[in-house]
C-alpha cells in the first residue's frame, strides 16, 4: 500500500484526501512524496544528510489512544463517527474525475487549481439553478451531519473540555480573516481581534499559518500568542527546558520584540537561499501575467493566480511546475487559488501542533484538549494529528462539503468570531461558578 505525503492511502495512485499529491509509482512519490508505508524519503538525491538525526525527519511520537479519558465510542474521533466510512454519503460531493493515470498526470495540478477554493455561497446561488442549488444545499447539510456545527454542539465541546485545559491552535487566511482578493489586505476586524485577544487570557493560544511569521504578526498584533510561520517551519514558542525541544538542531534559544526568552524553530533554515532565489525567479517569471502575485513567505513562496483570467491558469501552473522540475527538494502545494511552492522536509502544521504542546509542556497529557481551526488543505496535517493521537479536534471552516480530518466545521470567519467569543463566555462563567463555589465553601468553613 502506498501513502502519500498527507498521510492518506493511494488508491489507484490517486489520494484519497484529493491533494494532488497523487502518483502511481516510487520514483515520483519519492519526488512529492515525504511519507509512505515504505519510508522512503530519497536522502541520496534530496541530500538532507545535513538533517541526519534531526527530529524532523522523525517518525511522529506514538500517542495514547485514550487520551480524552473517555470510551472510544464516546469520542469525537471514533470510528463510528468517521465521517466516511459506512454511509457512503460522501459520494454526493463533487470529486475529480480519475480518468486513465496518465491523463491524471498531465491534468491533475490544473485540475487542483480550478478546485482549489470554494466558490462563494453567494456567487454560487446567483449563477446556479434551483434544482442544482437544492442538489447543493443537501449535500452540504449531509455532510453537517458528519461535521457537526462547532457552534450547535458548543456544549458537547465544553463537556469534553470540562476538567481539561483548551489549547487553541488558530490558522490565519479564511479562519480568522475573509478571503480577499489582495493578500496584503487580509485584515483581522478589530473584533476578532478583541476575541483572539480575550481567548488567549483564558487558553494558550498559537496561530500557524503558511504566511511568513512576520507577516501574520503584523496582522494581528496580539504579543500574549504564539506565532508559527511558513506552514510551521517557523516557530517562535515559550520558553521551557525541554530536551526533546531543546535538542532539535534548528532549535535556538532567543528573545522576543518584549524581550521575553523563547525558543525558535526553523527546520527548514537551510533552504532560506534556494527559496529567496526561486522567489525572485518566479516573481521575474510571471510579471507578465496580468493578476498573478508571487508572496514571499520566508520558507515558502505562495504564487496567488485568483487575479488571473481562468484562462490563464494553465500556463501559471506550466511555468511554476515547470520551474520546480530543477529543484527536486521543493515541492509545490495546492491552497485557495494559490501554488505554494515549499521544502520538501517532514515538517507541516501537525508537527508546529506537536512541537508547541511539548514548549508548552502539555504533550502527553490526558488532561490537555488541544482545538484546531482552520480552513485549508495544509490545515489537514493538524487535522490529522489530533484525530490520530485522539486528543483533541480540528473544525474545519468551509461553506461547502469538503473531505477533512476536522471533526466540527464553522462556515465563515463571522462563526470563527461567535465560537470564540462563546469560548471565553464559558470559560469565564466556568471560573465565576468555581470562585463563588470556593467562597461559598470557605463561608460554609468559617461557621
Ligand atoms: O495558512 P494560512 O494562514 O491560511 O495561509 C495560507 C495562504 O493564505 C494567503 O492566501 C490566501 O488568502 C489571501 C487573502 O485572503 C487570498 O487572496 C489568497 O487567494 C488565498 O490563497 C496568503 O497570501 C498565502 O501566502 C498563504 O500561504
Amino acid at each position: 500500500m502506498l501513502y502519500c505525503s498527507c498521510n492518506e492511502k493511494l488508491s489507484g495512485g490517486i489520494c484519497l484526501m484529493d491533494c494532488m499529491h497523487n502518483s502511481s509509482d516510487k520514483k515520483t512519490l519519492k519526488r512529492y512524496h515525504t511519507t509512505s508505508e515504505d519510508n522512503f524519503i530519497d536522502l541520496e538525491s534530496m541530500d538532507l544528510k545535513s538533517n541526519h538525526g534531526s527530529p524532523v525527519l522523525a517518525d511522529p511520537v506514538p500517542l495514547s489512544k485514550s487520551r480524552l479519558g473517555l470510551p472510544s465510542n464516546m469520542t469525537p474521533f471514533s470510528p463510528a463517527a468517521a465521517p466516511y466510512s459506512s454511509s457512503g454519503l460522501y459520494l454526493q460531493i463533487p470529486r475529480r474525475k480519475v480518468g486513465k493515470l496518465d491523463d491524471v498526470r498531465a491534468n491533475s495540478w490544473l485540475d487542483a487549481m480550478k478546485a482549489s477554493s470554494p466558490p462563494r455561497k453567494k456567487l454560487n446561488k446567483d449563477f446556479i439553478s434551483v434544482s442544482q442549488s437544492d442538489e447543493t444545499d443537501a449535500a452540504y447539510r449531509t455532510w453537517m451531519m458528519n461535521h457537526p456545527s462547532a457552534l450547535t454542539a458548543f456544549h458537547q465541546i465544553t463537556a469534553y473540555a470540562k476538567y481539561k485545559k483548551i489549547v487553541l491552535f488558530l490558522d490565519y487566511d479564511g479562519t480568522l480573516s475573509p478571503i480577499v482578493d489582495n493578500p496584503d489586505h487580509a485584515f483581522m476586524s478589530s473584533a476578532m481581534r478583541a476575541a483572539v485577544k480575550e481567548v488567549a487570557k483564558y487558553f494558550p493560544t498559537a496561530i500557524i499559518s503558511g504566511r511568513s511569521r512576520g507577516k501574520v504578526n503584523e496582522f494581528v498584533r496580539l504579543s500574549e500568542l504564539y506565532y508559527a510561520g511558513s506552514h510551521g517551519m517557523d516557530i517562535m514558542g515559550p520558553m521551557r527546558e525541554s530536551p526533546s525541544v531543546d535538542d532539535l538542531p534548528d532549535c535556538i534559544r532567543t528573545t522576543d520584540e518584549q524581550g521575553k526568552e523563547v525558543h525558535l524553530f526553523q527546520p527548514a533554515s537551510e533552504f532560506l537561499p534556494m527559496i529567496n532565489e526561486v522567489f525572485d525567479s518566479l516573481n521575474d517569471m510571471t510579471k507578465d501575467i496580468v493578476g498573478a502575485i508571487v508572496e514571499n513567505n520566508k520558507f515558502c513562496v505562495s504564487v496567488h493566480y485568483r487575479n488571473v483570467d481562468e484562462k490563464m491558469w494553465e500556463e501559471v501552473g506550466k511555468r511554476v511546475f515547470g520551474f520546480i522540475k530543477d529543484y527536486p527538494r521543493l515541492q509545490v502545494t495546492h491552497g485557495r487559488k494559490v501554488l505554494e511552492v515549499r521544502p520538501i522536509i517532514d515538517w507541516n502544521k501537525g508537527k508546529a501542533v506537536e512541537f508547541l504542546l511539548e514548549s508548552l509542556g502539555l504533550s502527553h497529557r490526558d488532561d490537555v484538549l488541544p482545538i484546531y481551526v482552520g480552513d485549508d488543505r495544509t490545515d489537514e496535517d493538524a487535522f490529522k494529528v489530533l484525530r490520530d493521537s485522539n486528543r483533541g479536534f480540528g473544525i474545519l471552516v468551509s461553506t461547502v462539503p469538503k473531505e477533512t480530518k476536522a471533526f466540527y466545521s464553522l462556515s465563515d470567519p463571522s462563526e470563527v468570531l461567535e465560537f470564540l467569543k462563546s469560548l471565553v463566555r464559558w470559560k469565564s462563567f466556568e471560573s465565576g461558578a468555581s470562585d463563588t463555589l470556593q467562597i461559598i465553601f470557605a463561608i460554609g468553613l468559617k461557621y
